[in-house]
């Protein structure tokens, strides 16, 4: 074997362990993280992939090239690359690699063989799209996880401008509001659209949610995690149409059979309202802790994550809390407050008093 071809070999050798690496550590995530056999399966598949287009090397070549003692890049190493916080810092990372160390092997391959590298090239589209769906259903995940884990669910205005609602955003975040509505009747599509921009980027900063109110164009064309509908607003499979499935849809319910209905259409989550007299709309009629407590009962054997709303503050959220929820959407209970962040601590505190 001539040294150009020694060295050939050791290139694609630690390029396959590589990107081998990289794809079984996708694997893994579409396995247990996302319970996504499809995903698992098409990684697997990619995998293989790579076996089968070595295979065209002489049998044992890459083995007997690999020299791992004198391999001087096995000591290189940056703290980057001990710097995972989450599952999704190892994805992204694997990610990364299994596209970087493909590269690798098309290239080097093509100098071995024009097939090969062919070989190579389609694998590394594979790979983008198996990396691309990983991560859609990564962000899907995790919006529903967020959502399900939420307790207290606060729908806002857009303020005088846009760094004001951020502002407003990552404040109460830290005070522990984690999911954020954009309601705003009054602003006019391009104040909506540019504050729900600035909003969603401020959501993301501190892992919060954020859904916007009745439209579903507005949700579609920011960063925002998904819509609030009413009962007289865009059908469920309709605004699924048009947000795809990674976005959530959540939707108002104002009596037992509409929350039924709402579980038969896949909803991310309900609204359950009005429960007291409001300060931020007006009602004729209010379904009461009544509604609140069927709706409990309901919940219990289809689970789906349930806000209760209209008119709560510190005062009855004991109230809420006896019906079996634990979960609340407020407005002016906080918005309305002298204190703001305190009183969204305080309600956080009551609402994680209850579950822990
Ligand atoms: C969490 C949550 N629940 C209920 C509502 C009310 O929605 P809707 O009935 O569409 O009324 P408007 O908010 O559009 O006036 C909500 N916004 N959020
Ligand atoms: C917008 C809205 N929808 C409700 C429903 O029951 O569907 S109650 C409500 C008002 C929520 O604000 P506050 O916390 O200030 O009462
Ligand atoms: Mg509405």
């Amino acid at each position: 074997m001539t040294n150009k071809l020694h060295s050939t070999y050791r290139i694609l050798d630690a390029s396959a362990n590589r990107a081998c690496e990289g794809i079984r550590t996708t694997e893994e995530y579409a396995r247990f993280v996302l319970d996504d056999s499809q995903l698992a399966t098409d990684a697997k598949a990619i995998r293989h992939g790579i076996t089968a287009a070595l295979s065209r090397l002489p049998p044992g070549a890459l083995l007997q090239a690999r020299d791992t003692r004198a391999d001087v890049g096995t000591t290189i190493q940056l703290p980057s690359e001990y710097d995972r916080q989450t599952t999704n810092d190892v994805l992204a990372a694997a990610a990364a690699r299994v596209q970087q160390s493909l590269r690798v092997l098309e290239e080097y391959g093509k100098t071995i063989d024009a097939q090969l590298g062919q070989q190579f090239e389609s694998l590394r589209y594979q790979s983008y799209s198996l990396m691309q769906n990983v991560l859609l259903q990564s962000h899907c995940h995790q919006r529903v996880s967020r959502i399900n884990e939420a307790r207290l669910y606060l729908l806002i205005e857009c303020q005088s401008d846009e760094a004001s609602t951020a502002k407003q955003i990552e404040q109460l975040a830290e005070s522990g509001v984690d999911v954020f509505q954009l309601r705003d009747k009054q602003a006019t599509d391009r104040e909506l659209y540019r504050h729900a921009t600035a909003a969603a980027a401020a959501t993301e900063r501190t892992n919060t949610l954020l859904i916007i109110n009745d439209r579903v164009d507005i949700a579609a064309a920011t960063n925002a995690d998904g819509v609030h509908l009413g009962q007289d607003e865009l059908p469920v499979s309709a605004a699924r149409t048009i947000l795809g499935p990674e976005k959530l849809i959540g939707l108002s319910t104002h009596d037992t059979q509409q929350v039924q209905q709402a579980i038969e259409q896949g909803v991310s989550y309900i609204g359950c309202g009005p429960t007291f007299p409001s300060t931020t709309k007006s009602f004729s009629d209010f379904a009461g802790t009544q509604f609140l407590s069927e709706a409990a009962q309901l919940l219990e054997k289809q689970p789906v994550p349930a806000f209760a709303i209209g008119g709560i503050t510190e005062n009855n959220l004991t109230d809420v809390l006896q019906t079996g929820f634990e979960r609340i959407a407020v407005s002016g209970a906080i918005s309305k407050s002298d204190a703001p962040n305190e009183t969204a601590k305080s309600l956080s505190a009551q609402l994680h008093a209850v579950t822990n």
